[in-house]
């Protein structure tokens, strides 16, 4: 049995007018696995209490299969809630624990039998005899999800259950409840700010914000079709480079994306995304660059849907498989409010050594100077485009863009970056996306 819940404009005002929820509706499909993601504060608990009938919802709708339960008891709505701290009962064995709910329900009832079903769902059969002070945290998360479905609840609520977990056990520990969930069939809301782990998890990802629902749908329409800023800097890793710009339509008729100490112009004919930027003149926009948007590399090889930016390279991220690399550009990187973690600061940067693979690959261009840059459609870089250099021990506009781990940029070196016009999102002054567009057809329907 499992169940579709829905919000219709569910508002939740705490006293002293607290907003933790603004008017959010909701529709999760019956044996769905969707992940509620936002930074802390903005409203995902409460989201997920409201649904288990732990906090009274101010105004709007909570339907479970399409029936009103803003004023169900919470024991009566067969819902399921793991909470990130395990809160077993210490005095308690393992099984004690998880057939705790049922002896609950009826307290001669012998519930041995579906006790070792959920241990042995979870792979923690072992587990039993032991009291949680014997248990890694691991295996105490176990015991609380063993706890949580072995009533066959309709539904699970899970609020941020492995945050108290290593990083190794964590990613475990996902893929686990990932299959369980979808095993049981059951229907699943996962509270997370991990964006990492809403992305590897979920049908959909519902992303909030100051109580505000932004966006909803599965992980590669958020990562790729971010609706506005926040989304898209709030959802992937790196996180988005995003810069301050204008646009620019010089007497010519040709179309600039002005970042101050640079510019690019946009090929002829415009596409039909560009030609949306038209209305934007005069105004600011913040341009998004995903680190896989921007290459280092010769501007001889640059294709014609790319354009060329000129860069210094500040610090060098050395990854394994690749590095990444962050090259400033003399743009002013544009600031989004209410996302946790600013970028990690970077040393300084030195000269470039001579023999790098780099400078082999780029060497023309580094030889030559941005003479060898220019490319007939595109932009000459003024003079003055050579970034300043930062102060000590801040990286204040850093794009940073992948590189394979073989290239070895030099700190202090002089790249140029051919930047994917395809790829490169523009946002408007409110921080809406313009383009790209949504494509067009199912994958990209237009929601609401
Ligand atoms: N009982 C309460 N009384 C008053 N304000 C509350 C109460 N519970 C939560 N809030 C406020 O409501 C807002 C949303 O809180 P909530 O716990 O839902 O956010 P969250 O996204 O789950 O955060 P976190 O990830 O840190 O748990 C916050 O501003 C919080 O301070």
């Amino acid at each position: 049995m499992t169940r579709a819940i829905s919000l219709r404009d569910v508002t939740k005002v705490y006293p002293r007018d607290v907003v933790a929820v603004n008017r959010l509706s909701l529709d999760i499909a019956p044996g769905e696995f969707l992940v509620l993601l936002g930074p802390s504060g903005c409203g995902k608990s409460t989201v997920l209490r409201m649904i288990a009938g732990l906090e009274e919802i101010s105004s709007g709708e909570l339907l479970l299969d399409g029936e009103q339960a803003n004023a169900l008891p919470p024991g009566d709505r067969r819902l399921a809630m793991v909470f990130q701290h395990y809160a077993l009962y210490p005095n308690m064995t393992g099984a004690q624990n998880i057939g705790f709910p049922l002896k609950i329900e009826s307290p001669r009832r012998d519930a041995t039998h579906q006790v070792q079903e959920a241990a042995r769902l979870l792979g923690i059969e072992d587990l039993l005899d032991r009291y949680p002070g014997q248990l890694s945290g691991g295996e105490r998360q176990r015991v609380a999800m063993g706890r949580a479905i072995v009533r066959r609840p309709s539904a699970f609520l899970l609020d941020e259950p492995l945050s108290n977990l290593d990083a190794k056990l964590r990613t475990r520990l996902r893929a686990e409840i990932a299959t369980l969930t979808r095993h049981l069939g059951v229907t699943t809301v996962y509270v997370t700010h991990d964006q990492s782990e809403a992305m590897s998890l979920g049908d959909r990802v519902a992303v909030m914000r100051d109580g505000v629902l932004q966006q909803v749908g599965d992980a590669r329409e958020v990562y790729q079709h971010p609706e506005n800023v926040f989304v898209a800097a709030f959802v992937g890793t790196p996180r988005i480079n995003l810069l301050r710009a204008a646009v620019h339509a010089p007497l010519d008729g040709r179309l600039n994306i002005d970042f101050g100490t640079q510019r690019i112009q946009l090929p002829q004919p415009l596409s039909p995304d560009h030609q949306m930027l038209r209305v934007q003149m005069g105004k600011e926009i913040t341009v998004g660059l995903r680190s896989e948007a921007a290459r280092i590399a010769s501007p001889q090889e640059m294709s014609p849907t790319e354009a060329l930016l000129n860069g210094v390279v500040q610090h060098v991220e050395f990854q394994g498989h690749e590095s990444l690399v962050h090259v400033s550009t003399g743009a002013h990187p544009a600031r989004v409010d209410g996302l946790e973690a600013p970028r990690p600061p970077a040393r300084r940067g030195t000269r470039p050594r001579r023999g790098s693979p780099l400078r082999r690959l780029v060497g023309r261009y580094l030889t030559r100077g941005a003479d060898a840059a220019r490319t007939p459609g595109h932009d000459e870089p003024p003079a003055a485009e050579t970034p300043p250099p930062t102060a000590a021990g801040r990286v204040n506009d850093g794009l940073v863009v992948r590189c394979d781990a073989d290239l070895r940029p030099r700190l202090g070196e002089r790249v140029p970056l051919l930047i994917d016009l395809d790829r490169m999102y523009v946002f408007d002054s409110e921080g809406r996306r313009i383009c790209p567009a949504r494509p067009r057809g199912p994958a990209g329907q237009q929601r609401g």
